[in-house]
């Protein structure tokens, strides 16, 4: 019989991780080998013999984490928001001294969303203008979304390449916020409200029409089988891979 896949999740009993801890232990593949908290030691990670670990942590703690895993040869799948330029710049340089190990560092584990963020950068190039509203639960301790962020880089990048112009916009008075956030040049525009889970809309305007992507995630369920999944891959991915989309052949 082939070897479990022996798994650590951290951040373990937050809103993710538990719902990680639940889908890990009932793969038949995988083995839980730890479930680690805010004030458990990451020297567990060794202890316990983890092959991977998942990262469903705090913006404040997951570079120390996944440092600590690549250090150790373990292979890394990371939902936890918060890897901006500089930390995944940091990121490819110490995987550089561990050439077998694999990061996924996926800003939406949800299917639908990842393919709903690649729809709006293929999209992109076609419209005059575009702009983001991303909704989540109002737990959520960073704005935007890494998802929102994500989805408009994306869309910058296919634009100038595109040679497209700057969305059209003649504000020139304004509440502070009320055109919302800039990511490479893409208003983003960040929604906090009870009863939501994770939603991500684009809109995309041009002379007389408009197209709507919508996501929605209405249960943490959602997230799961990317979860499992980037698991699955991750140690067949040496290096770092950004967005659970490196893991699918979406162009096929
Ligand atoms: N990629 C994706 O598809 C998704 C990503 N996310 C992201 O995942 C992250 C977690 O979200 P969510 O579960 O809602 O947040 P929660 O606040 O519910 O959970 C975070 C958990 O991490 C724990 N924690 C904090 N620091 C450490 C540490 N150093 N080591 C181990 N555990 C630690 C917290 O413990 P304590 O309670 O003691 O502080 C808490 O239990 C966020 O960044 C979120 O944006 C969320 C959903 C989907
Ligand atoms: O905090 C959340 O809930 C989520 N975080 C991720 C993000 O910031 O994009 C993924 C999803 O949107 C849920």
């Amino acid at each position: 019989m082939k070897e479990k896949l022996a798994v650590a999740v951290l951040g373990a009993s937050g809103r993710m991780g538990s719902e990680a801890v639940a889908a890990v232990e009932a793969a038949e593949d995988m083995e839980l080998v730890a479930a680690l908290g805010r004030t458990d030691p990451l020297e567990t990670l060794v202890s316990a013999g983890a092959r991977c670990m998942v990262d469903l942590t705090v913006p404040d703690s997951t570079e120390a984490n996944v440092r600590f895993a690549v250090e150790h040869g373990i292979h890394a799948v990371v939902g936890t928001t918060g890897w901006d330029a500089g930390r995944l710049a940091r990121l490819q340089e110490l995987l550089q001294a561990s050439p077998g190990t694999g990061v996924l560092i996926a800003p939406n584990f949800a299917l639908g969303s990842v393919l709903a963020t690649a729809f709006a950068a293929k999209a992109a190039r076609y419209f005059e203008s575009v702009e983001l509203i991303e909704l989540h639960h109002p737990d959520k301790v960073d704005a935007p979304s890494g998802t929102a962020v994500r989805t408009a880089s994306l869309i910058a990048q296919a634009r100038e390449e595109a040679g497209v112009a700057p969305s059209p916009d003649a504000t020139t008075k304004e509440l502070p916020g009320a055109r919302g956030a800039e990511v490479n040049g893409v208003h983003v525009h960040s929604v906090r409200l009870r009863g939501l889970v994770a939603h991500q809309e684009v809109l995309l305007g041009g002379p007389g029409e408009q197209l709507t992507i919508r996501h929605d995630s209405f249960d943490r369920a959602s997230f799961m089988p990317g979860v499992l999944l980037g698991l699955r891959q991750v140690a067949e991915h040496p290096g770092l891979t950004v967005g659970l989309d490196g893991y699918l052949n979406l162009n096929d």
